[in-house]
Parts: structure tokens; sequence; C-alpha cells
């Protein structure tokens, strides 16, 4: 089986930074230390709102990384433009509500498949590892195929919130779903993704999936690290799917 990546997901240092305004915590540094404990790459969501990331954390972020960016955004003129300014490694097309507390569910790409068809293409141009953040649904997986998007990354919040009201049932079916979709994304030939709410205690069933090349995680992590440093936070969460891998 192909090793599965861990990308880490800065946001929620930014949140804890806006809290109070100013500098501190700063999300490059934990992006490096998280860089240096181990993580395959940095995922950066620069929401509208601009409530966590802003758009310096990306200038500061592009010049500073070694491991790849994954810069997660709306499809928007603007988010267009900043990606093409930076030409990120990765970019992550993410639905986005001002009102949401996170993001609900996937980007819609069956019902807007010709918009964001023409969009992703000057990203392409760009060099960019387009995906498409989407729900575990055959019409998406299908949709991201069609347009062009080489990878897609399925949206597991439903699983995680499973797992966190002990909904087992739910829990069950949800990564049936993700299961099926997993394999079915590779069968015709999308790289596939996984990642939201992932903690030490969902993402092995996940890990397991021989189809999923990469797991994006955040929150968990970053709320982990007040407990036991960013390093072991992360280190914790790479030992949690190397075992559900091996
Ligand atoms: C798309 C996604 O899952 C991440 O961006 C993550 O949710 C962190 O951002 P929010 O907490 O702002 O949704
Ligand atoms: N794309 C998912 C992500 O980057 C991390 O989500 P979360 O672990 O912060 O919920």
């Amino acid at each position: 089986m192909s090793k599965l990546r861990l990308g880490v997901n800065i946001d929620h240092v930014a949140t804890v930074r806006n809290a109070r305004g100013g500098d501190n915590p700063d999300p490059v540094r934990a992006a490096l230390m998280a860089q240096d404990a181990g993580a395959d790459g940095i995922t950066a969501h620069l929401r509208e709102d601009r409530r966590h990331i802003i758009d310096s954390d990306i200038d500061r972020l592009m010049d500073a990384l070694r491991v790849p960016l994954n810069f997660e955004m709306a499809a928007t003129a603007e988010m267009q433009a900043i990606a093409l300014r930076h030409k990120p490694h990765a970019v992550c097309l993410v639905p986005e509500k001002r009102e949401e507390r996170t993001t609900e569910g996937g980007l819609d790409v069956a019902k807007n498949d010709n918009a964001l068809g023409a969009y992703i293409a000057p990203l392409r141009d760009a060099g960019a590892r387009v995906s498409m953040f989407i729900a575990a649904e055959k019409s998406q997986l299908d949709a991201s195929a069609r347009i062009g998007a080489p990878v897609v990354e399925l949206h597991a919040g439903a699983y995680a919130d499973a797992w966190a009201e002990e909904r087992w049932d739910v829990r069950d079916s949800e990564l049936a779903k993700i299961t099926d979709m997993a394999a079915y994304g590779a069968s015709i030939g999308l790289e596939v993704h996984v990642g939201h709410g992932l903690t030490y205690d969902s993402v092995g069933p996940i890990a397991a999936l021989p189809e999923v090349m990469e797991l994006n995680i955040g929150h968990f992590i970053i709320g982990e690290a007040i407990f036991r440093g960013l390093p072991e936070a992360i280190k914790e969460m790479r030992r949690c799917m190397d075992a559900a891998r091996a």
C-alpha cells in the first residue's frame, strides 16, 4: 500500500490569534513546527470572511514552507486571483457559507460542472493540483472527473460527528459511503483524499482504506497540541494512521 500523506491544517492557530488580534500564536510558526514534526503538507483555508487565516499568512507560508501548501478556498474570482498570484502546490475548492460555523457540506460539482470546469482551467494551467472538497456521492465524483479535477477530498464531517456523538449506526453508514466512494474514485482515475473533523479515534478506519492517498486534519490536532504540544500531537496522529495502514 502506498504511504498515506498527512496534511496538517493550521487554520485554528489563526482562530486563537484572531480572538485577540496581534500576531500570536503565529500559524506560520505552527506550520514550520508541523513540517519538522513530519507533516507531509500544510493546509490553510483562506475564508472569504478571513475569520482565521488572513492574506499575509498565505504570503508568509509560501515563502517559508519546504513541504507543499494545500490552499483551500471558495470558487470566487477574488480567490482565483490570489491562487494564481501564489501558485501553491495544491488548490482545494471548498463551499462556503457566511453563517456556518465550519464547512457544512461538499461542493456541488454536479450542479455547477460547466462553471467549475472553466474556473479550474487556469489553476491547472498554472500547475496547481486542483481538488474538489465533495460529499462521498457518485454524482459528485463523476462530475469532478468530467471537469478534469485530478483530486477529490471526501468530506468526513458526518462520519466524524457520528463518532463524537457515539451514533454508531450513522458512523458505520458514513464510513461505508466513504469506503465505497474512495474505491469508486480510484477506479475512475481520481486521487482520493479525506478530511474534516478526524481525530485519533476516527482516523483509523479511514487511514485503512487503500485508495486514500492523503488526509487533511486540523482542528483536532491543534486542540490536542494544547495538552501535549504540537509535534507530539502530530506524531500521535501519524502513529494512528500508520497503525491502521500496516
Ligand atoms: C474544508 C475544511 O474542512 C477545512 O477548511 C476546515 O473545515 C477548517 O476550516 P473551517 O473550520 O473554517 O471550516
Ligand atoms: N480539508 C479538511 C481540513 O483541512 C481539516 O479539517 P479539520 O480537521 O480542521 O476539520
